[in-house]
């Protein structure tokens, strides 16, 4: 054995070790992309993994689901690779989200699936056999958002509000290249502070102590949120020659992976370089821990979910049900005295045809009388 082998065994090769397995085994990442429709969520993918990954909504469908009223969820499942690394990828998406006039309660679908991910983790997990768990727990959210003078709008806030007790939440200035330097700059602070203020727990990385470049770059990172991102699939030739993701207008080009254009390159090094494992490690070691622990305070070992009526659209839904209701038995209710009323009158005329018919009975009964008396005081 040469110096170089005898220090390659050991707690020092400890990390190579790990290296090697994580290579091996690969990673599994479940992302979610949360906003309206056409905030450019299928771009974003297409251009993250720099691969079609998702199709397009052609207009037709995206016309007939706005008719649907309803939020989706939309799963799909792809495998990447490089450098020998594999990357199991679950994309998942909410058309609908957001879509609506009356939008109140639209994240409850959302946060449902979200639970529904935790708690069949931990109901496989408390089978004898876990060899064959399906873990579909997400590790971010995505959350594009739309931002207006004041920040953010209402709904994106309450939705917020409740995700980010669920998963790691990220949320993105979607299509910056449509606002000027100063109103994004604005917009950033403004969302930054509303988020604060509302203590809206946003996802950020952790600082490794160690490692100063490593360091640097996490710096970097939580320095640009929230991300304004700039997505596209199309290969635009600069003017000095590079070909470049971008979009193109009359007045220059827009690079996705600038970092003078767009924070794109930030978010791409937090999801899939330097935070994925962070981002992993912290959905089952704290969020997914927090749901369990709040669930098995609640209901016993093994005992099903229980499902609470909070979704604020059943209330709503449930509150007319009971209003026509209410207003459907008046109605009847009306119909009812009127009808008893007309046959309370009915009986009244009737009555007193009876009885103009009884004394007109007595009056001829009584001529009877008489004209029999008469007869017979005649006769004698
Ligand atoms: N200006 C600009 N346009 C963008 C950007 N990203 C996407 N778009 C465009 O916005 C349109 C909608 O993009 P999509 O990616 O289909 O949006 P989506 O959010 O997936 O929409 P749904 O499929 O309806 O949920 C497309 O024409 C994109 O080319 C961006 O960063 N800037």
């Amino acid at each position: 054995m040469n110096e170089d082998e005898i220090l390659s065994v050991g707690i020092a090769d400890l990390p190579n070790q790990r290296h090697k397995i994580v290579s091996r085994n690969g990673a599994a990442l479940t992302l979610m992309l949360c906003g309206e429709s056409g905030l450019g969520k299928t771009t974003f993918c297409n251009t993250l993994f720099s691969t079609s990954i998702k199709p397009h909504m052609d207009i037709e469908t995206r016309r007939s689901k706005h008719m649907e009223k309803s939020v989706e969820i939309e799963i799909t499942k792809a495998e990447l690779e490089e450098k020998n690394f594999h990357l199991r990828l679950t994309m998942i998406d909410t058309p609908g989200f957001g879509d609506f006039i009356n939008n109140t309660g639209c994240w409850e679908s959302i946060l449902e699936f979200i639970e529904d991910q935790h708690e069949s983790y931990m109901r496989q997990d408390q089978q004898p056999d876990r060899t064959k768990i399906i873990d579909m727990r997400i590790h971010a959210c995505l959350y594009f958002l739309r931002p207006v003078r004041n920040g953010l709008r209402p709904m994106d806030l309450e939705a917020m509000k409740r995700l980010c007790k669920r998963v790691n939440l990220i949320p993105v200035i979607a299509k910056s290249d449509m606002y000027t330097r100063r109103d994004l700059a604005m917009y950033k602070t403004r969302i930054a502070q509303v988020l604060d203020y509302h203590q809206v727990n946003i996802y950020k990385p952790s600082i490794d102590e160690g490692d100063p470049v490593f360091q640097r770059q996490i710096q970097g990172i939580i320095s640009a949120m929230p991300f304004a991102i700039v997505s596209s699939e199309d290969d635009i030739r600069t003017t000095d020659g590079r070909v470049v993701k971008g979009r193109k207008y009359p007045w220059g080009i827009v690079e996705v992976e600038s970092e003078e254009h767009c924070d794109f390159k930030q978010l791409r090094n937090l999801l899939i370089r330097s935070c994925m494992l962070d981002l992993i490690q912290r959905t089952e070691d704290i969020i997914y821990e927090e749901y369990r622990q709040e669930q098995m305070q609640v209901r016993q070992y093994g005992e099903p979910k229980l499902r609470t009526i909070d979704n604020t659209k059943f209330k709503e839904e449930e509150e007319n049900l009971r209003r026509r209701f209410t207003e459907q038995v008046r109605q009847e209710e009306a119909r009812f005295r009127q009808w008893e009323q007309r046959l309370i009158a009915e009986r009244d005329n009737l009555n007193k045809d009876l009885e103009a018919q009884h004394v007109q009975i007595k009056q001829l009964e009584l001529e009877i009388e008489r004209l029999k008396l008469n007869s017979s005081s005649r006769k004698r």
